[in-house]
């Protein structure tokens, strides 16, 4: 069995298990069995999420056809997996202690915007002389407003895709999504691919709470998209934009989530600026 060397990081608490793979010679080895192993929290490192760092020469041809949609090319890819070992498309908090540790290897020059790529497209990072790291998100898309559950309470969802889909459920308090131990119940017609879903609850003018229930992952302590996508819903709600249509003028609202806080902007261009913490904790060797 081979060695590989591996990095573990956070944002917001959301954490992560980095594997340095930047020739993509791991890639057949990282098996969905892999990936739920590393992420185990007793037998394995722990995570929310395993995420390849690989560069997007060395990626395999379905990613390099999501990339190639998207210009500029950028010199890293972010291969994220969920701790079930499913696939995501992108990760808001992942992007960030990835740009961290491509930073701290000196694989990549700080001192501007840094495009990295994703299966949801090209992402680009700012980092500030604070410390925190600046995600350019793009734009929300609205879908079909649904129904999510978790029983036997049920509430209106709305639909906002982020590179990856999200159901926001406005709720009167927080402990009313309960132990999230179990996915809450959602409209398989409208989310075919599954769902992260996240509850909401007002704290004060442009200050929100959530929690979460990612897709492949279970109950997570924050999720920089999903943060996102609460942001945009509660911006629209608070009409600051009309429902389709973009702010008049940049919207900032700070989102609590249990690992911390989040900073977003939504731009009256229509794109969604995340910005938090991120933060390497720990490296090692592991044999997958
Ligand atoms: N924690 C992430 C989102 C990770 C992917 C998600 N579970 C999905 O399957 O879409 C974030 O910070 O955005």
């Amino acid at each position: 069995m081979s060695a590989y060397p591996f990095l573990k990081g956070h944002g917001t608490e959301n954490d992560f298990v980095l594997l340095p793979d930047h020739d993509g010679s791991i890639h057949g080895d990282l098996t969905e069995e892999r990936v739920r192993a590393l992420c185990d929290r007793r037998a394995g490192i722990g995570g929310d999420g395993v995420m390849r760092v690989i560069r997007t020469q060395a990626l395999a041809e379905f990613d390099q056809a999501v990339l190639e949609l998207h210009e500029p090319d950028p010199e890293w890819f972010m291969d994220y997996r969920n701790s079930d070992g499913s696939l995501s498309e992108m990760c808001g908090n992942g992007i960030r202690v990835f740009a961290r540790h491509l930073a701290e290897s000196g694989l990549i020059d700080t001192s501007g915007p840094v495009a990295i790529g994703t299966r949801a497209g090209i992402r680009t990072v700012t980092f500030s002389d604070a410390g925190e790291i600046t995600v350019d998100m793009g734009r929300p898309v609205l879908g079909r407003d649904s129904e999510v559950a978790v029983p036997p309470l049920a509430w209106k969802a709305t639909n906002i895709d982020m590179g990856n889909p999200h159901a926001v459920a406005f709720v009167e308090s927080l402990d009313q999504a309960g132990t999230l131990l179990e996915e809450p119940d959602y409209d398989h017609a409208v989310y075919p691919e599954g769902v992260n879903v996240e509850f909401v609850v007002r704290r004060g003018s442009q200050h929100v709470a959530m929690r979460v229930h990612e897709r492949g992952s279970g109950e997570t302590r924050s999720c920089g998209t999903g943060a996102c996508a609460v942001m945009v819903a509660s911006a629209i709600k608070d009409r600051y934009a009309p429902a389709g249509s973009t702010p008049a003028g940049d919207v900032t609202y700070r989102v609590d989530v249990p690992g911390g806080e989040l900073s977003i902007t939504w731009t009256r261009t229509d794109r969604v600026l995340l910005t938090g913490p991120a933060v390497m904790v720990a490296e090692g060797i592991t044999d997958l």
